[in-house]
C-alpha cells in the first residue's frame, strides 16, 4: 500500500474464459483491479494480431467504454503455426490426444503458446498489444485437466497442469504478456 490516495487502474477484461480471468486477477491484483464482463464476442479468421485487434474493437463498442481482452494461440512449429488462434476448436473437438496425434507424423514436437491482450480506451481508439511468448513441446497429457491444453503443452520439463499456479503464471505466455501490460499501465500512472 503506497497511502490512501495512491492511483488504481480498473481494468474491464472481457472474456468467456475463467480459467483466464482467474489468472489475469492473480497476476494483476491489487495494483490492477480486474472487473470482467462475458460477452460471446465473433472471432474472425486471420493472423493472431488481428483475431485480437478486431475482437477488441468489437468489444469496445459494445461496452461503449475501456476494455480489455485476449487471444490464446498454441502454435505447433512442424505445422508453421498451426492450430494458431484457431485453438480452441481443435481442442473441442480433438482433444489431448488428437494434439498429440497431429503431431505424430513429426518428429519436431515444439510448439509456442503465445498470447495476446488488447486494451482500448474506448470505441475509435486504436488498441494497445501486449503479447507474450512461451515456447514448449507437445507432450501425451500429465496433471489435472483443469484448463485448457495445460496437460499437453511441457515447459522446461513439467506440463503447465503439473505446475501450481503461481510457477505456471510465472513463465506462462500470459504472464509474459501481462507484464508488459503492468509496465504500460505503470507508465501511464506517473504521465
Ligand atoms: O472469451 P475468450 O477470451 O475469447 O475465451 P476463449 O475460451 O474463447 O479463448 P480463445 O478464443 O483465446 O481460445 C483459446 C483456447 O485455448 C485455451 N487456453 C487459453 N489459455 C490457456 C492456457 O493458459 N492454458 C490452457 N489452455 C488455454 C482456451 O480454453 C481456448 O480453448
Ligand atoms: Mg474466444
Amino acid at each position: 500500500m503506497t497511502g490512501p490516495i495512491a492511483a488504481r487502474h480498473i481494468v474491464n477484461f472481457i472474456t468467456g474464459n475463467a480459467g483466464k480471468l482467474g489468472e489475469v486477477k492473480a497476476i494483476l491484483e491489487p495494483a490492477i483491479q480486474v472487473e470482467s464482463q462475458t460477452l460471446d464476442l465473433i472471432e474472425i479468421q486471420g493472423t493472431l494480431e488481428e483475431v485480437t485487434l478486431d475482437k477488441c474493437r468489437r468489444a469496445a463498442d459494445l461496452i461503449e467504454g475501456p476494455v480489455l481482452v485476449e487471444d490464446t494461440c498454441l502454435c505447433f512449429n512442424a505445422l508453421n503455426g498451426l492450430p494458431g488462434p484457431y485453438i480452441k476448436w481443435f481442442m473441442k473437438s480433438i482433444g489431448h490426444e488428437g494434439l498429440n496425434n497431429l503431431l505424430a507424423a513429426y518428429e519436431d514436437k515444439s510448439a509456442k503458446a503465445v498470447c495476446t491482450f488488447a486494451y482500448s480506451r474506448g470505441p475509435g481508439h486504436e488498441p494497445i498489444l501486449f503479447q507474450g511468448i512461451t515456447e514448449g513441446k507437445i507432450v501425451p497429457p500429465r496433471g489435472p485437466p483443469v484448463f485448457g491444453w495445460d496437460p499437453v503443452f511441457e515447459y522446461e520439463g513439467k506440463t503447465y497442469a503439473e505446475m501450481d499456479k503461481a510457477e505456471k503464471n510465472k513463465i506462462s505466455h500470459r504472464g509474459r504478456a501481462l507484464a508488459k501490460l503492468q509496465e504500460w499501465f505503470a507508465k501511464e500512472m506517473t504521465s
